[in-house]
């Protein structure tokens, strides 16, 4: 079973650990509460630890199935259980980390287990003398936490909707510390097979923030899915004149692409990203009425000399047919990703993941770092510029 060719020859083989040292396995999952496009942040955290603790001993990351995504409402879709493939691009993430469906995981086992959970929280004292410290201890649970040991001693709760998994060992781990940080707890206090992080958005990027290149190495390997690449580029072509040849945005085996900013033209649209549901009343002050983003979206159009706007948005009008969700909004993204210029939507996580996007595709920074504003809005700061590092 450990012989499952998710190492690629020419990153880590298992002969390079020796007989010894046989493969464990890093689970994670995040605060049921957040989206995607957070989760995909979390993704970069745990995977540059992976990437790390790699340099030690083989390690393969375990990739949560998606599902009870807060924002995925089409409610006829069996949306629970979903594969990272079904969005994801497997063999790109591969070129930066060994990773695993969880199904594979589970075959690969032999066994619905997860052998230890550690639930990530907070320290009860909070930061003590103001000043961020480096730390990790087990502790007694702050929350109530949605585990359960059964009569026979196996530890209950949700795994992404597999219902038969359990877990041998539970424990909450207070955290304050940067992802990579993670790897001397795992190697010093845990010999299990398979370790499972929960609420693994506790830890930060750190080091690995955006301004460094081990950012850009992680999210650079999360290439979309091409059969949802196809869709968006047909779109781009049947719509809107834009084509990859003409708009000088070729995607090429990501470790090989290094693109100047301004390389990139894009199609002769204008993208937006207007955000509405929750944002409507969470960020009122900063979140445009549809009359006040039309105007802009007419004065953007002038300015750039252009005809056509995409406009990718969660507003209730959308006829999201039988794509799921979480499909509808990478196509979203990846059209909105190609545009001449793009304006998004203050502090959204799709918003940023489109300006990354751009930043990989090598637009101009001016064409990206954008976003619209309210009527109520004195002054409009835009986002800063999270330019990409090689
Ligand atoms: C700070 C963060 O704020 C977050 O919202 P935010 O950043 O907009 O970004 P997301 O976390 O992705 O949440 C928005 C979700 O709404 C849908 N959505 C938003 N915009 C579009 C769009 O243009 N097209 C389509 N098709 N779908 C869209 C999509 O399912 C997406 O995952 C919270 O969800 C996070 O958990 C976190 O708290």
């Amino acid at each position: 079973h450990e012989k499952i060719d998710i190492f690629k020859p020419d990153t880590h083989s298992h002969a390079e650990f020796g007989e010894a040292k046989s493969v464990r396995y890093l689970l994670y999952d995040v605060n049921p509460g957040e989206g995607f496009n957070l989760r995909r942040d979390v993704f970069m955290r745990v995977a540059n630890l992976v990437k790390l603790l790699n340099e030690d001993e083989p390690w393969v990351l375990v990739l949560p199935p998606w599902g009870r995504l807060y924002h995925w409402k089409s409610q006829d879709l069996n949306q629970i259980k979903v594969k990272w493939s079904t969005f994801f691009d497997l063999a790109s993430i591969r070129e930066h980390i060994p990773v695993i469906e969880f199904e594979d995981y589970l075959k690969v086992m032999g066994e619905e287990v997860v052998e230890e959970i550690y639930y990530l929280q907070r320290y009860k004292e909070g930061w003590t003398n103001g000043k961020w410290e480096e730390k990790m201890d087990i502790r007694e649970c702050i929350d109530r936490v949605p585990y359960q040991k059964d009569e026979n001693d196996k530890w209950r709760g949700w795994f992404f909707g597999y219902e038969n998994v359990y877990a041998k060992k539970f424990a909450c781990l207070s955290v304050q510390s940067e992802a990579g940080n993670m790897k001397s707890f795992l190697m010093k206090n845990t010999t299990s097979r398979s370790v499972m992080l929960e609420r693994a958005e506790q830890v930060i990027h750190g080091q690995y923030s955006e301004f460094s290149s081990m950012f850009w190495i992680a999210r650079r390997s999360m290439v979309f899915a091409k059969h949802l690449r196809d869709i968006g580029d047909e779109f781009r072509k049947e719509y809107l004149d834009s084509t990859d040849e003409n708009d000088e945005t070729i995607l090429s085996n990501w470790p090989e692409m290094k693109k100047n900013h301004g390389d990139a033209k894009g199609g002769p649209y204008l993208s937006v990203h207007l955000r509405r549901k929750d944002y409507l009343y969470a960020h009122k002050e900063q979140v445009p009425s549809l009359k006040y983003a039309a105007k802009q979206i007419k004065e953007l159009l002038k300015k750039n000399k252009l005809k056509k706007v995409f406009i990718a948005s969660d507003c209730d009008e959308n006829d999201f047919e039988t794509l799921k969700d979480g499909g509808v909004a990478i196509i979203d993204q990846w059209i909105a990703a190609h545009a001449r210029h793009f304006v998004g939507t203050y502090v959204s996580t799709f918003s940023f993941r489109i300006q990354e996007e751009r930043e990989i595709l090598g637009f101009d920074p001016e064409t990206t770092f954008n976003r619209l504003c309210s009527e109520s809005e004195e002054e409009c700061e835009q986002p800063s510029k999270w330019k990409i590092v090689y």
